[in-house]
């Protein structure tokens, strides 16, 4: 038997000597087998902590994906072995972050979603789609951004917006009747259907065209809630977004953002979770994760058409992040 295939056999049956010796004389940890998995993944999902340590500190990548998109974290997760999913949730919390400071080290040349707003976007009645038929919002996320809407109204008084899409978020935050209320919308189309549809002409409604980015600076107060959706930014954009949140909201504020990183795979999903959770709190927020579940909202039929299913998982957890006391 090849030293790959021993160690599979290894890794599944739990042995961890026979682990150590193939891995010292030097078993590729990365080896995916005839069924598409590694042997890190065969560690978790009988959930070997001991195991599962020695591949990871050999190199093995935690974030690897069968053919059907699991991870190690994911049939740790599966089968309830907590020891081995939180190593892996600390090894993929930690190996983002670095990642994290190694791209903001590399000069940006241009911003994320430059394309996506130099194009055209397409709008029917159940979404607004980008010009390669990826969807830029939908209208399955209503209770969400309903949702959204209530958490971040709960004291009245000024609203912050960014990125109106369908204006559904915008709709429901209507509803609360804010003293005022801010929307930041970037895209020229989106822009000229909220003023088609008469969002500029609402007296407590204020619209800033342009790029969140370069425009809130010339916000001239503080809010009482915010929300952030824009689209086809990174986690880096939504990381520098939130560098001003200490600037923008008030001492009582609500902060809340569209929290969909990941939303196709159920343990990078929590790895991000925990990211933004952790690098929000070093900001002095703290976070709720409210489970809100979507799986009713999506039918058969929402993603005809669409060319990337931007959310499989069955809940939503919607962040309420406030001053810490
Ligand atoms: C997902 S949609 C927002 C959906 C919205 N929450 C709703 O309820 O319908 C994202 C919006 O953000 C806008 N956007 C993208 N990048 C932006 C940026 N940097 N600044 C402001 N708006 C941006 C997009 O044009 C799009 O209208």
């Amino acid at each position: 038997m090849e030293e790959a295939d021993q160690l599979r056999v290894a890794a599944k049956s739990g042995d961890l000597k026979k682990v150590q010796t193939l891995i010292n004389s030097g078993a590729d940890v990365t080896h995916f087998d005839n069924e598409g998995l590694t042997p890190l993944m065969h560690a978790a999902k009988i959930g070997n902590a001991e195991i599962v340590t020695a591949l990871l500190e050999s190199g093995a990548p935690w974030n690897a994906l069968t053919p059907s998109n699991l991870s190690a974290g994911d049939f740790a997760m599966e089968e309830g072995h907590q020891e081995a999913f939180d190593l892996l949730l600390k090894t993929g919390i930690q190996s983002e972050l670095i990642l994290g400071t190694i791209a903001r080290n590399q000069t940006k040349n241009e911003y994320s979603n430059q394309e996506y707003l130099q194009d055209r976007v397409s709008f029917s009645e159940d979404k607004i789609m980008d010009s390669e038929s990826k969807g830029v919002m939908m209208a399955w996320e209503k209770p969400l951004m309903e949702a959204h809407a209530k958490a971040i109204c709960i004291n009245g008084g000024r609203i912050l917006n960014v990125g109106f899409g369908m204006g559904l978020v915008d709709t429901a935050i209507q509803q609360y009747g804010p003293s005022k209320h801010t929307i930041i919308e970037a895209h020229p189309e989106v822009y000229k259907r909220m003023i088609e549809s008469g969002w500029g002409e609402k007296e407590n409604v204020q619209i800033v065209f342009g790029r969140w980015q370069d425009v809130l600076d010339k916000l001239d107060d503080r809010f009482d809630g915010i929300f952030f959706d824009t689209y086809g930014e990174y986690y880096e954009d939504l990381r520098e977004f939130h560098q001003n949140l200490p600037k923008l909201l008030k001492p009582d504020g609500v902060y809340s953002y569209f929290n969909g990183f990941c939303g196709s795979n159920a343990f990078f999903h929590v790895v991000y979770c925990n990211l933004v959770t952790l690098e929000i709190e070093n900001l002095g927020f703290s976070t709720q994760l409210i489970p809100l579940p979507v799986k009713d909202c999506l039918g058969d039929d929402v993603w005809e058409g669409v060319k990337q299913k931007y959310w499989q998982l069955d809940t939503y957890y919607l962040p309420v992040c406030q001053f810490s006391d």
